[in-house]
């Protein structure tokens, strides 16, 4: 059984088959756009399962009701979460590629869910500031941050006014496949990520855990 291409060796890795087949509990419609994303030539920027099923855990435990997802391209993550919404719940769903969305659309519609999922195409920064602007300051539950790397900063600043106390910011990639440890000069998404993770350590808005799964997770958690 194929589980994706997110995390890299994942189909020769044999413990993390197991952890798969003992810990994955996707929806039918899930399972369906995650093999239909496997076909598509960029399915390795597709979210990790294990992770998306951590963040629905995560969003469902502090009672999410407004969310938004940074970079969605298939939408794998947003239907995962849109699935822990309660009926009149919200995930604004910020991308900017319309053919990405096209893919996920029919899956999130076969879920019972698409009504719950707010596309916004538009850069994502413009979405954010619009959502400002309109008084929405502190009334999110849960953002996940999985777009363009230079803007993560950016992102991240947007995302601490727009949740609440209690709420969580995800962030992916933080390890980008090892290339923080030492990035290269002119490097810049490595760099900018870098950069972030050396600022959200210290940042006393939050308290945090980063960890390994996927290609990096941070869980922020705004104090
Ligand atoms: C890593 S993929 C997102 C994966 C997704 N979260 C999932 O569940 O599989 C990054 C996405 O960010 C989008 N993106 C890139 N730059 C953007 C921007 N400035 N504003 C909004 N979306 C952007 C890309 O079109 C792409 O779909």
């Amino acid at each position: 059984m194929s589980f994706g291409k997110s995390h890299t060796g994942r189909k020769d890795d044999a413990v993390m088959q197991y952890l798969l087949k003992h810990s994955l509990r996707e929806h039918p419609a899930l399972r369906q756009l995650r093999e239909k994303t496997l076909e598509h030539e960029l399915s390795m920027i597709m979210v990790a399962c294990e992770q998306s099923q951590l963040m629905a855990n995560l969003a469902r435990l502090i009672h999410t009701h407004k969310a938004i997802e940074i970079g969605v391209y298939t939408g794998y993550n947003a239907l995962s979460i849109a699935l822990t919404l309660p009926e009149d719940g919200k995930l604004i769903a910020c991308d900017v590629c319309e053919d990405f969305i096209n893919i996920g659309r029919p899956f999130w519609r076969l879920a019972g869910v698409e009504h719950k999922i707010d596309v916004r195409l538009k850069p994502a920064l413009q979405t954010l500031d619009e959502l400002l602007a309109a008084g929405e300051a502190e009334t999110f539950d849960f953002v996940f941050i999985d777009a363009d790397k230079v803007n993560y900063d950016n992102y991240y600043e947007k995302s601490l006014q727009l949740v609440r106390r209690g709420g969580i910011i995800a962030i992916d990639n933080v390890l980008w496949s090892g290339r923080v440890l030492c990035p290269a000069e002119g490097d810049v998404d490595s760099i900018s990520i870098h950069t972030l993770n050396q600022k959200i350590h210290r940042d006393t808005r939050v308290s945090l855990s980063m960890l390994s799964v996927g290609d990096g997770l941070t869980l922020a958690f705004k104090l």
